[in-house]
């Protein structure tokens, strides 16, 4: 997969070289690309912002810069990328959506900041792009650099071999299947006793299926205590279930 991203503070992108997409991008699997869109201006400020039409606090981002900076990455008539824009106005991150953006060639990441980037730039880019403004939730950041870390760090795990244990996206929750909205319930590992608290007795048991049973349950508990909107959705016969054995 091809990643590129278009920002004025290309240091943000500095942790992409560590850990699972740092072994990605030397292996191949990931091919990033991060763009200074100061490149993409000519004055002597290099002036990426100018203040909002029809007054209003901070300052916008101003079209000329990313038209040119889109042209250049992604010239028009060449192959299309998929244009992804965080903001604090556009539709939720998924895991859903995680997996859709992981079947993808090539994602093309437009790090807006100030009040964000003159609305010209996505209308202009839809006509030759699929868009994607994505919120991260309902809270606002100051620009959309962490945004997009945590989007390639979602879409990065579900790419074949970025992981070393392809078995532990697939029991993601939010994963599709039968635990499509559970949360993770909790995980131990050694020593047996730490600080007088012992792992539970059932994970030492070696019956795997009792241990499902009981890690299913737990997630469950764990669903309706912090998200009790994501268990009313769950299948009826599951938390019958549940509320048989708890
Ligand atoms: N989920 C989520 C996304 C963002 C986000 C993404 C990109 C940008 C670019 C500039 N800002 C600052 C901003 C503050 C308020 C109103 C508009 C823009 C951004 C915020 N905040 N929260």
């Amino acid at each position: 997969m091809k990643l590129d991203i278009v920002t004025i503070f290309p240091e943000y992108f500095a942790p992409l070289d560590v850990s699972l997409l740092g072994k990605a991008r030397r292996t191949g699997l990931l091919d990033v690309h991060v763009h200074d869109l100061r490149r993409w201006t000519h004055d002597r400020h290099r002036t990426v912002d100018d203040t909002p039409y029809g007054g209003g606090p901070g300052m916008v981002m101003k079209p000329e810069p990313w038209g040119e900076a889109l042209d250049a990455i992604a010239p028009p008539g060449g192959p299309v990328p998929r244009l992804i824009v965080p903001t604090p106005s556009g539709r939720p991150f998924t895991q859903a959506k995680a997996a859709e953006l992981a079947a993808e060639p090539w994602l093309l990441f437009a790090c807006g900041r100030y009040e964000g980037i003159d609305s010209r730039v996505v209308d202009e880019a839809r006509t030759r792009m699929p868009v994607d403004e994505i919120s991260l939730g309902d809270f606002v950041l100051a620009g959309g650099e962490v945004a997009v870390l945590v989007i390639v760090e979602a879409v990065g795990r579900l790419l074949p071999g970025v992981l070393g244990n392809a078995d532990s996206v697939a029991d993601d929750s939010f994963a599709p299947g039968a635990m499509e909205s559970l949360l993770e319930g909790p995980v131990y590992t050694k020593p047996p006793v730490w600080r007088g608290r012992a792992v539970p007795d059932i994970l030492l048991s070696g019956h795997h299926g009792a241990i499902a049973r009981w890690r299913r349950d737990e997630a469950l508990r764990r669903t309706v205590r912090n998200r009790p909107e994501l268990a009313a959705r769950l299948d009826p016969a599951t938390l019958d279930a549940h509320d048989r054995r708890v």
